[in-house]
């Protein structure tokens, strides 16, 4: 049976899938290009991953290292984003930006804090020596 979709449909959504993709991965360089956090990230996440193929980490910590490094640059780049929103919008002290601004660095507190606990169980171990 023929398919009912305008010809042409599938180039036009897939093209405007390739565009999201372009746009979020500009958002990745602003944020590495505005923010120091981040490019100490870029740099965790590269001695994170050269640890892990030096160790032969194990399928499932490979797992656990994936979503905590991808979940500190995901609050990270949230956080550059709303700190961004308020600046627009409240450039000038107010209570509520403030606090905006403290949830949104708590989030990446949160996720960093998860990531070194992650980071302490795969590594820690070989690296300090101790039975895993
Ligand atoms: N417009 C504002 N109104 C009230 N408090 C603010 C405002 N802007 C910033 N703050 C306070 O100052 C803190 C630091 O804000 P700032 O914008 O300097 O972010 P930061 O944590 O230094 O992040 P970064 O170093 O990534 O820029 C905020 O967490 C908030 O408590």
């Amino acid at each position: 049976m023929r398919s009912r979709q305008p010809r042409g449909l599938s180039a036009k959504v897939l093209r405007r899938r390739m565009a999201s993709f372009g746009h979020a991965f500009r958002g990745v360089g602003a944020a590495l290009r505005s923010e120091l956090h981040l490019r100490f990230h870029a740099v965790a996440t590269v001695v994170v991953v050269g640890l892990g193929f030096y160790y032969d980490i194990a399928r499932l910590e490979w797992a656990l290292v994936a979503l905590a490094v991808a979940g500190v640059w995901a609050a990270e780049l949230v956080n550059t984003a709303i700190e961004a929103l308020t600046d627009l919008a409240s450039p000038h002290y107010h209570a509520l930006a403030g606090r905006a601004k403290d949830v949104a660095a708590s989030a990446v507190l949160l996720a960093a804090l998860g990531a070194l606990v992650v980071g302490a169980l795969v590594f820690g171990p070989r690296v300090f020596g101790a039975p895993a």
